[in-house]
């Protein structure tokens, strides 16, 4: 069944099972061993010639079973009222990142991102040249986003230029397909960053590339939705609709993205900063001061901070959001479209914040697709005591070359 029809099938709208919101330090303890079991939808719904081969016991217990899963991320769509057109566009999201995950768990990764150093054994030519795993993850998002049906525009990290889809579309897709790409030779966690708006009608008289262009320079305030698909020990799926942040975690048995953090908060004040501190000394002096201070357990939080760095912005965002503290990149390299916003938009949904070091990252108004800028993600605390240094935003970025 094409997923447009996935008409919210018999997304049945009960009450959502009572989880607690997502304590996040220490860690929620381990789902329940019914979610290793192969999926059972509820009893209900089994023919009726089936429901009564099963005995009276049995039949309780296995009811009883059904109602304690959680629900899978379609599922909690339907039960949170979500719009019908953003279901599907979410099934179809969710399907690609199904399809992204399993390719760069697969053992021809590797040499998909040789392809991209132009390096190692991508020696043929045209058509035939491996293609790199971020462009693979472009391709799938793209066509997923087309076969939907509900996408007027799709910009993306690897496109120079935003790509009408359908006039008939109610949406506007911002995405990096695959950030962290770098990473893939040595297994280290990707992700798929997404954030979604509405189309503006009111643009609808422009031409095809102006308006593409200006749907998908909308600002962060106006995101409908974002979310990332963390490609890692466990894929994982953290989205947010405007009302917190909640985390779906791939059960490889059934395929099925189920609910295992739900309402995630960050904590207002963790214990680990995460940066690329090789360029300390291309800081400037406030956020030199900052990181020295809080290493030292100096700051307002009297803890000894400890350093993280994944050097993959969706790893690193997740601890984030589960652990607390702030994950920064303070040099001009992050994008404000692709990046920034979605991730904002979800560290705002789970009581943190997303700045520049100096203003709030979802106010601040797109000029260029592209548009690249610091970025300091995390508890709010700790937000805040980072921001009163005034100056953390790196100016200069001198013998970095991004070649690992
Ligand atoms: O080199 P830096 O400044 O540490 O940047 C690392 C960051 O760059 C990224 O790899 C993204 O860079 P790209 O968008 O160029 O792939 C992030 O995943 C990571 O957080």
């Amino acid at each position: 069944m094409p997923l447009s029809s996935v008409s919210l099938l018999a997304l049945h709208r009960a009450p959502l099972p009572t989880l607690p919101p997502t304590s996040n330090y220490p860690p929620p303890p381990p789902r329940s061993r019914a979610l290793l079991l192969p999926r059972r939808r509820g009893v209900s719904r089994l023919p009726v010639s089936r429901t009564r081969a099963v005995a009276g016991d049995d039949m309780a217990a296995a009811a009883a079973a059904a109602t304690e899963l959680p629900p899978t991320l379609l599922e909690y769509m339907g039960q949170v009222g979500a719009a019908d057109d953003l279901v599907v566009l979410v099934a179809h999201i969710q399907s690609a990142c199904k399809r992204i995950a399993v390719l760069v768990a697969s053992p021809g990764n590797a040499e998909l991102s040789r392809g991209k150093a132009g390096g190692g054994a991508a020696v043929a030519a045209g058509r035939d040249a491996p293609k790199p795993l971020d462009e693979l993850s472009n391709e799938i998002i793209l066509s997923s986003l087309r076969r939907s049906g509900k996408v007027a525009v799709m910009a993306s990290e690897e496109n120079d230029l935003p790509i009408w889809v359908s006039n008939d579309g109610p949406y506007v897709v911002v995405t990096d397909p695959l950030d962290g790409s770098r990473n893939i030779e040595v297994s280290i966690p990707t992700g798929t960053i997404f954030g979604i708006y509405n189309r503006l009608a009111e643009l609808d008289h422009l031409p095809e590339e102006e308006r593409a262009q200006l749907n998908s320079l909308q600002s962060g305030t106006h995101l409908v939705a974002s979310g990332y698909v963390l490609y890692s020990s466990a894929t994982i799926f953290c989205i947010s609709f405007g009302a917190g942040t909640h985390g779906f975690t791939l059960d490889h048995l059934t395929g099925e993205f189920v609910l295992t953090h739900p309402s995630i908060q960050i904590p207002p004040r963790g214990q680990i900063y995460s940066v690329n501190d090789a360029r300390y000394f291309d800081w400037p002096e406030g956020l030199r001061k900052y990181i020295d201070t809080i290493r030292q357990g100096k700051g307002q939080h009297p803890k000894k901070y400890s350093a993280r760095y994944v050097c993959s912005l969706v790893a690193d965002f997740h601890r984030t959001l589960i652990y607390g503290g702030v994950a920064m990149n303070p040099r001009d390299h992050l994008r404000l479209v692709y990046e920034a916003n979605p991730l904002s938009f979800l560290a705002e949904q789970a009581g943190g914040r997303g700045s520049d070091g100096k203003s709030r990252i979802l106010s601040i108004q797109p000029v260029k697709l592209h548009q690249r800028l610091p970025l300091f993600l995390g508890g709010m605390e700790d937000m805040l005591e980072l921001e009163s240094y005034g100056d953390v935003q790196q100016k200069v970025n001198p013998g970095y070359e991004k070649n690992h």
